[in-house]
Order: C-alpha cells, then sequence, then structure tokens
C-alpha cells in the first residue's frame, strides 16, 4: 500500500531568481542571498543588470534624480517575472516602494560606519595644504566639511567622486584626490579591508540610513518567496534601520538634501523572541541651500517592533524639523 499523503515527503525548495546589478559589490550581494537560499534547499540563478544609476558617472546623485535610479530596473523585472527577488543595499532604497512592492527581508548588517582611504594622510588632520577629498554624497561633503571647519582646515577641497568602488580607489590611485570616503561595508564585503586607514565613528560621521544593510524587494503577493526569505532576516538590524528609514521617510529624503540616520543598541540587541531594548537614534539634516547650517537630534526608547522603531524614527524627524529642518518638497 502506499501512502499518496505522507506527511513526512519533505517540501521541495523553490526555483528562484535573484535580480542584481552587475557591479562587483552588488554581485556578491546577490552571491550571499543565493548561498544562504540554496543552503536551505532552494534552486536560486542570478539575473544580473545595468540600472540608470551604474551608466550615469560623471555627475553626483543628487543632480540625476536620486535613489530611486538604482532600483527601477531590478523593480522591473520582478513586475514582469523574469525574477522573484532583487538584492538591494537598503541604503539605495528608496523609503516609499512603489504599489505592488515590498521590503521581505533585512540581513545582519555590516560595518555602517565611513571609513577613510589614503596613501597620504592617516587622518583628516593630516592632509597637506590644500588636499582634495573624493566623496560622493552630499551627506558626507556636508559632515566632511564640518569635521573640517573644527580642525581649521578650511584649506582642504571636497571634490565629487563617483562610480562603483574599484573606480573609486582607481581615481584615488591615480592621484586625483589625497582621500577619498566611502562606506565601509563594501570594502569589507569585498576583501579591501586593508584599505581603511580609519573609520569614522558615527559622532565624527553619522552614516546613511541603512548603511551596511541588505534589503531584499519582492513583489507584495509573493508569500511563497517572503516564506523562503524569513530565515535570513535579522530583527535587530530590521528594527533599527526602519528607524533611520523613517526619519528620511518623514523628511522627504532624497539624494539631495544631507541627512543622516544612524541607530544602535546600547545595551545590546534585542533577544530572539521580540523582547524590547533601548535603541537610541541619531539623526543630522544640512540645509541644501545654507551650507554650514546642520542639526542634529538624539531619540532613544525601548523597541521590540517595527511599529515601534518607526515611531523613533518620527521623533527624531520631528525633533530636527523644530529646529527648522524642511521636508523636501516631492
Ligand atoms: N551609494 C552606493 C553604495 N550603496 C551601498 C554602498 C556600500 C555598502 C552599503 O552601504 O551597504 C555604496 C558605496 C558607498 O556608499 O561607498
Amino acid at each position: 500500500m502506499s501512502a499518496p499523503c505522507s506527511p513526512t515527503v519533505a517540501r521541495s525548495g523553490l526555483d528562484l531568481t535573484i535580480a542584481t546589478r552587475e557591479s562587483r559589490l552588488a554581485l556578491w550581494q546577490a552571491e550571499h542571498v543565493q548561498a544562504h537560499l540554496q543552503a536551505a534547499g532552494h534552486r536560486v540563478r542570478l539575473l544580473g543588470m545595468t540600472t540608470r544609476g551604474d551608466q550615469i558617472l560623471d555627475r553626483t546623485l543628487s543632480k540625476v534624480g536620486g535613489k530611486g535610479l538604482f532600483v527601477k530596473e531590478l523593480e522591473v523585472a520582478l513586475e514582469q517575472g523574469r525574477a522573484d527577488l532583487a538584492v538591494h543595499s537598503l541604503k539605495d532604497v528608496p523609503m516609499e516602494l512603489p504599489p505592488g512592492f515590498a521590503l521581505a527581508c533585512v540581513m545582519p548588517r555590516e560595518d555602517p560606519r565611513d571609513a577613510w582611504v589614503s596613501p597620504h594622510a592617516a587622518e583628516l588632520a593630516e592632509l597637506p595644504a590644500g588636499a582634495v577629498v573624493g566623496t560622493s554624497s552630499l551627506r558626507r561633503m556636508v559632515l566632511l566639511r564640518a569635521a573640517l571647519a573644527r580642525l581649521g582646515r578650511q584649506d582642504v577641497r571636497i571634490e565629487p567622486l563617483r562610480g562603483n568602488l574599484d573606480t573609486r580607489l582607481r581615481k584615488l590611485d591615480d592621484g586625483q584626490y589625497h582621500a577619498i570616503v566611502l562606506a565601509a561595508a563594501g570594502l569589507r564585503r569585498l576583501g579591501l579591508q586593508a584599505r581603511i586607514r580609519r573609520v569614522f565613528e558615527p559622532h565624527e560621521m553619522l552614516p546613511a540610513a541603512g548603511q551596511g544593510a541588505l534589503g531584499i524587494e519582492i513583489r507584495a503577493e509573493r508569500h511563497d518567496v517572503a516564506q523562503a526569505l524569513a530565515p535570513l532576516a535579522h530583527r535587530p538590524t530590521w528594527y533599527a534601520v526602519e528607524a533611520e528609514r523613517a526619519v528620511s521617510r518623514a523628511l522627504g529624503g532624497s539624494c539631495s538634501v544631507p541627512l543622516a540616520a544612524h541607530a544602535e543598541w546600547p545595551h545590546g540587541a534585542p533577544t530572539e523572541g521580540d523582547a524590547p531594548a533601548l535603541l537610541r537614534l541619531r539623526a543630522a539634516w544640512g540645509d541644501p541651500d545654507q551650507a554650514g547650517v546642520l542639526l542634529t537630534a538624539q531619540v532613544q526608547a525601548e523597541v521590540g517592533s517595527l511599529a515601534q522603531a518607526r515611531t523613533l524614527g518620527e521623533q527624531a524627524a520631528a525633533a530636527l524639523l523644530a529646529q527648522g529642518a524642511r521636508v523636501a518638497p516631492a
């Protein structure tokens, strides 16, 4: 007698396609997710794609329309059923996803800090007179300018720097810059941590919302994919980045406003079972129209859910607005 409905038959894994950008960092991240899903018994292939953000290399992102540039093409692939999930650096994911899309998973965070890379100077203060520092975001430009002002180093020039990680490092090695500032996470993921001379602590240069975290986007109706991704999620990272992203969302954050938000668990992250823990969130807003205006806020609360994390982010945004920050027009 056969047992046609035996409950012991293992559910077979899913056939999944991951949409990814084709930079070395993006491929590393997609392969990282692929390896986790394969270990759980799924069959996973990658679909490499070029986005608008990858093609525009000669202008700063703030001038070409911001973050959606890195995710739009991947979303089209999800919509057309050519891929089941898209792996993103969370920092590049817009605060509001288009209708029908969902953030299904946030994975454990790499180092969220910014890194100082320079063959010439171990830190800002050691730069030669008139040195040129390259960096790619308004946030880093504004925070660097503030750090230089504190050191009385108004002689140092800050110049835009674009391109993927390898391109940026090559421009430094070519001598176009004395130093560059970029995310430590990307360098570490690609095994380039030896290039890091120094990391900036968050109080020196506050990271961008979501920096160092990976986010996985799906079509909201794909419950099968959401279920496959659930074991990859890291709640403490998810709560922290949810709080950070809520700051940006409340202020209409985009690449054209210098905005930083960073959350930490000062007494350790919450343990399994969602026991709340203290989450401390710092945020900074720079006036895009008035160089030198830089507002900061710090809030903290017990957080054990995404909703509580979001509330904390909204409080930080409210504190910035109360000091004169403005909501960027949509
Ligand atoms: N905007 C590009 C980008 N998106 C994510 C990272 C680094 C990795 C991360 O933050 O997860 C980078 C490079 C950088 O900012 O230097």
